[in-house]
């Protein structure tokens, strides 16, 4: 079995008994990348010599005795939003393509805790807006699966490294679908956490309101394991939920008999692909043949939240990228006239087209007169949305639909039509708007291309959610497909 095949904790144990060491994991690392990313292009910076100087001194501690973190040994990739002290983190922009940042997100910081290597950082859709990673302004990353194919985004460098076996595990930042999507799309597991269970501080924002932290790993188990590792509390972060974080590793455990699971009839109905509408049809027979139940409801907001997700997110990017004016923060336009024609001029040649259509859309939504029928209608749509998941999850667990309506695009395919790309979350933004916990899961094949099946829990309720993706995942195996590279 190749060493990416294996489960992080098996890896774990393989350390620890030192049949393996840190240095040749993180070779193997390197290696695979070496191979492939020329195709993939996942990574826009490589941390080779952080990574065999970490590496050096965890080897050096496998000598001793004592407790080893979490995540001991093992190469992960870092979305390039989530700030890393001495490593370039460009939120994939021309804007910060010199931001060297002089400290580590909190979660940088949890996995420096829980001992794993930081391999490099990876590709996303500029500023995190997007969907197939066509708007990094560097290169598109390519879908493992087959490269003529997005690999979703905005976490598409997240996903694709993943499914590429080039790191163990990474992390990524979801905000409408940013990390559930390209899981779905490359074939892996991503776990969108409940709003504020996870802290964003040196996460760079895009829609504060939304933005949440999560793991893109090979399956559930792993999922759990750098959940625990990135979850809990941080003064740091003021919307970080001071809630008790409890043992996701025990939850696997649990079977699914007698969970009762609402599936929403909007995610099933038009515009649905019929392939991936079969595969989540699959997987719930799968679900009742476990001991859980299944019926048809309703989420009668879902159709308004597209449209309410780009006020609200456009409008707080539009507020939060107004700190990008070439003053503080990467790139400054030359000889510029004066103070205005330089913010002008850096924010001009700095954004490109993706992030400059959502500023202006979200600058006009908040403008006096536009105010009270754009953001504030949005905000009140908003609460209604979030109600429609109250009123289920008073009668089910779960919620289970498809994560995405289709499986990846070509690339190019959507480029000129925005409204087209925008609808690929009608499932995973209806979730980030109601703040609760989503995971996707694989759960088959359409046409060579990976089908993802999102699992919606109760806000903080991620060990049911977890619970019930490894029971799925242990009766199947859509997850232990490899693409060839
Ligand atoms: N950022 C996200 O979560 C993805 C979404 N497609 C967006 O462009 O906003």
């Amino acid at each position: 079995m190749a060493l990416f095949d294996l489960r992080l904790q098996d890896i774990h144990n393989q350390l620890t008994s030192k049949e393996l060491s840190v240095n040749e994991l993180v070779d193997e690392s390197y290696k695979r990348i070496a191979q492939t990313d020329e195709s993939i292009k996942a990574f826009l910076t490589l941390n080779e010599d952080g990574a065999r100087a970490a590496a050096a001194e965890l080897d050096k501690l496998l000598q001793e005795d004592g407790e080893r973190g979490l995540l001991f040994g093992l190469p992960a990739g870092i979305k390039d939003n989530i700030v890393t002290e001495g490593l370039l983190t460009t939120c994939a922009s021309q804007f910060l393509s010199n931001y060297d940042p002089i400290y580590d997100a909190a979660v940088v910081k949890k996995l420096k805790a829980a001992q794993s290597i930081t391999i490099g950082k990876l590709n996303m859709d500029e500023f995190a807006m997007g969907g197939s990673n066509e708007n990094s302004s560097f290169f598109p990353t390519r879908n493992p699966w087959n490269t003529d194919y997005v690999p979703g985004g905005s976490s598409g460098g997240s996903a694709a490294s993943v499914a590429a076996g080039q790191v163990y595990f990474s992390l990524g930042s979801d905000t409408g679908g940013s990390i559930r999507q390209p899981a779905a799309y490359c074939g892996i597991v991503g776990l969108k956490p409940t709003y504020g269970l996870v802290s964003r501080f040196g996460l760079v924002a895009f829609a504060s309101s939304l933005d949440q932290i999560g793991p893109l790993t090979k399956n559930v188990e792993d999922s759990a394991y750098v959940l625990q590792a990135i979850a809990g509390y941080d003064p740091m972060d003021s919307t970080s939920a001071n809630v008790e974080i409890p043992d996701y590793l025990s939850s696997l455990t649990g079977d699914v008999k007698g969970l009762r699971i609402g599936v929403p009839k909007e995610y099933l109905g038009q515009g649905i692909d019929p392939k991936v509408k079969e595969s989540v049809l699959a997987a719930l027979k799968q679900f009742e043949s476990l001991g859980a139940t299944w019926e048809e409801v309703s989420l009668p907001h879902t159709e308004y939240a597209v449209a309410t997700y780009y006020l609200l997110a456009s409008s707080e990017a539009s507020s939060n990228l107004a700190r990008f004016d070439g003053v503080r923060y990467g790139v400054r336009t030359d000889n510029p006239d004066n103070l205005i024609d330089l913010y002008r001029k850096s924010r001009s040649q700095g954004f490109g087209d993706e992030v400059k259509r959502r500023i202006m859309l979200g600058t006009y939504a908040l403008s006096s007169g536009y105010y009270d029928a754009y953001y504030l209608k949005a905000q009140k749509v908003r609460t209604l949305i979030k109600q429609d998941f109250d009123n289920v999850f008073e009668n089910y667990d779960l919620i289970i639909g498809p994560t995405a309506p289709t499986t990846a695009f070509r690339i190019g395919e959507q480029v000129g039509d925005p409204l087209t790309m925008y609808l690929n979350d009608i499932c995973t933004i209806p979730v980030s708007l109601a703040g609760v916990p989503a995971i996707s899961v694989p759960c088959g094949f359409a046409d060579g291309m990976p089908v993802g099946l999102q699992i919606i829990g109760k806000a903080f309720d991620e060990r049911t959610v977890l619970r019930a993706a490894h029971a799925f995942e242990q009766h199947t195996d859509h997850h232990k497909q490899r693409p060839q590279l």
